[in-house]
């Protein structure tokens, strides 16, 4: 064959010159991405990999990086930093492990601000704006955290439960096997977040054996974003008007202005009422995003904290057994508890707080440095200052949450769950970062311990039930029996 007629055209050669150059150009960029997260965490020792400790893609792909960072908690070294710096797709981090850096990071002061979030689903709200406009969200939510609201949390947790007992049947059976647990707490937390927020209350209709692996979770804001919107863009005349869409039979029966009906105790409500401008609602999307928030900071979050409490108090009998008679204590009469005894389930929220510190269902808090700034970094072994790291305006830090409780500094023999850990005055409680820390800590802190506390109550009202545990028989299918 004649070796000239064998050479690629002129086309192709083009093609693949293009192609080479764009591959270059990729390799460069990926380069100079690398050498600047480096710069960005003050070349900090630490991981580099393809993917960011926050790489949606990364997540996607299941990277050995974001299994690892976070399960682990604790780094190899002398400090309590390390990084990321990620070459292919994410953000470089400084990831700190320790109270005093944490405190640094978190505290009171103009040096460290939120990361501005990229998507904000229903509106800027509470938890994602700067320091700014931060202040006048807060004081858009924060009437609506008051014991009115608490007393309502707890109403609305014994009715759930009692709603799950006779829709599943448990009270016509010796034991319960629950095949996915977060199933069922999943459930719970949203059905009792949707009563709350937005006076919503779903049935417990479908078993949870039925539903599988999917959750309502879809029906539910369907049901939420109909109405929510509807009532917060109609004027109060216009309920009189003959229209169908806003003359539904919720919004037209409802006066927001009243304190009358119990209903109006919702979070939604109390926004709509502390946003009231001489008898006009004061309108705008600040109100709506900070209503939806409230369901998504408040469903998964407790729901990973009730999954988690319930697995360890059944390993973990006698911790279980001590929940049981500060109920029999508190409760000697056997009568149902209010919001009003609350406070005297000193046991239960220990067992809470626990659980938190070993398995914090918010794992990192991250910050973003407004100015150039120094950083003290701890001694893994001391605690003491061991050396400053200077950051750059702009430098992300990630509070390793995990790493932080994990941290046997703070939390001596920290892999075991031992609740009174939280009544020895020797234990820093300020290095406790379930709930975050400093101003932007978490508002439902006490939503979800009177819903949690609620949740181990009537785990053990089902008569002298026990929580037990149970290896699934087929290992992968995560199901916990009880
Ligand atoms: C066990 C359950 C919960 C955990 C572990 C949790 C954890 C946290 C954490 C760690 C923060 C601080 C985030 C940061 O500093 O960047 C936070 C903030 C927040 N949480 Fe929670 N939370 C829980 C339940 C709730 C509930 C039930 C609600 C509301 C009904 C809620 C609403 C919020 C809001 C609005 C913020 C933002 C506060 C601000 O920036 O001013 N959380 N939460």
């Amino acid at each position: 064959m004649n070796p000239i007629t064998r050479r690629p055209s002129p086309e192709k050669i083009a093609m693949l010159n293009a192609i080479l150059a764009l591959g270059a150009l990729f390799a460069l960029s990926r380069l100079y991405k690398f050498w600047s997260g480096l710069k960005a965490v003050n070349y900090v020792p630490g991981m580099r990999s393809a993917f960011g400790a926050r790489s949606n893609v990364g997540f996607l792909l299941r990277t050995r990086l974001n299994s690892t960072l976070f399960s682990n908690g604790l780094f190899e070294g002398d400090t309590d930093i390390t990084s990321v710096v990620p070459w292919l797709h994410g953000e470089p981090y400084v990831i700190v492990s320790s109270m005093k850096m944490m405190h640094q990071v978190l505290g009171y002061s103009d040096t460290y601000d939120k990361e501005l979030s990229t998507t904000d689903l229903f509106g800027v709200n509470v938890a994602t704006v700067r320091k700014g406009p931060w202040k006048r969200h807060r004081r858009i939510v924060h009437p609506s955290f008051s014991n009115k609201l608490y007393s309502l949390v707890w109403k609305e947790s014994m009715q759930t439960f009692r709603d799950i007992i006779e829709a599943e049947g448990w009270d016509k059976t010796q034991s319960v096997a629950i095949p996915v647990l977060s199933d069922l707490t999943s459930k719970c937390t949203l059905t009792i977040v949707t009563s709350c927020a937005f006076g919503i209350r779903s049935p417990w209709s479908d078993s949870i054996a039925q539903i599988g692996q999917g959750l309502p979770l879809g029906k539910c804001l369907e049901l939420v974003t109909e109405d929510a919107p509807v009532r917060l863009l109609t004027p109060k005349w216009a309920y009189f008007l003959p229209i169908k869409a806003i003359k539904r039979e919720k919004i037209a029966g409802e006066d927001v202005a009243s304190d009358s009906a119990e209903g109006n105790n919702t979070i939604f409500n109390t926004i709509i009422k502390a946003n009231m401008d001489g008898g006009k609602f004061a309108f705008d999307d600040e109100v709506i995003g900070n209503t939806f928030i409230m369901l998504f900071a408040g469903h998964e979050t407790t729901s990973r904290t009730l999954n988690a409490l319930l697995t360890l108090l059944a390993l973990y009998q006698e911790e279980q057994e001590k929940a049981y008679q500060e109920i029999k204590r508190v409760l000697p009469d056997g009568r149902d508890p209010t919001f009003e005894d609350f406070e005297s389930f000193t046991q239960i929220r220990n067992c809470i707080q626990e659980t938190m510190r070993i398995y914090p269902s918010v794992n990192f808090i991250i910050r973003e440095a407004m100015e150039d700034t120094q950083l003290n970094v701890t001694n893994r072994a001391t605690g003491d200052v061991s050396h400053t790291v200077v950051l750059e305006k702009g430098a992300r830090v990630l509070v390793n949450v995990v790493g932080i409780h994990r941290n046997p500094r703070h939390f001596p023999d920290p892999d075991i769950f031992k609740s009174s850990r939280w009544d020895d005055d020797s234990i820093d409680t300020d290095a406790f970062a379930g709930f975050g820390q400093g101003p932007r800590a978490c508002i439902g802190r006490k939503f979800s311990l009177a819903e949690a506390t609620c949740f181990v109550y009537c785990c053990s009202a089902t008569g002298e039930s026990k929580l037990t545990w149970r290896r699934a028989k087929r290992a992968s299918s995560g199901s916990e029996e009880f």
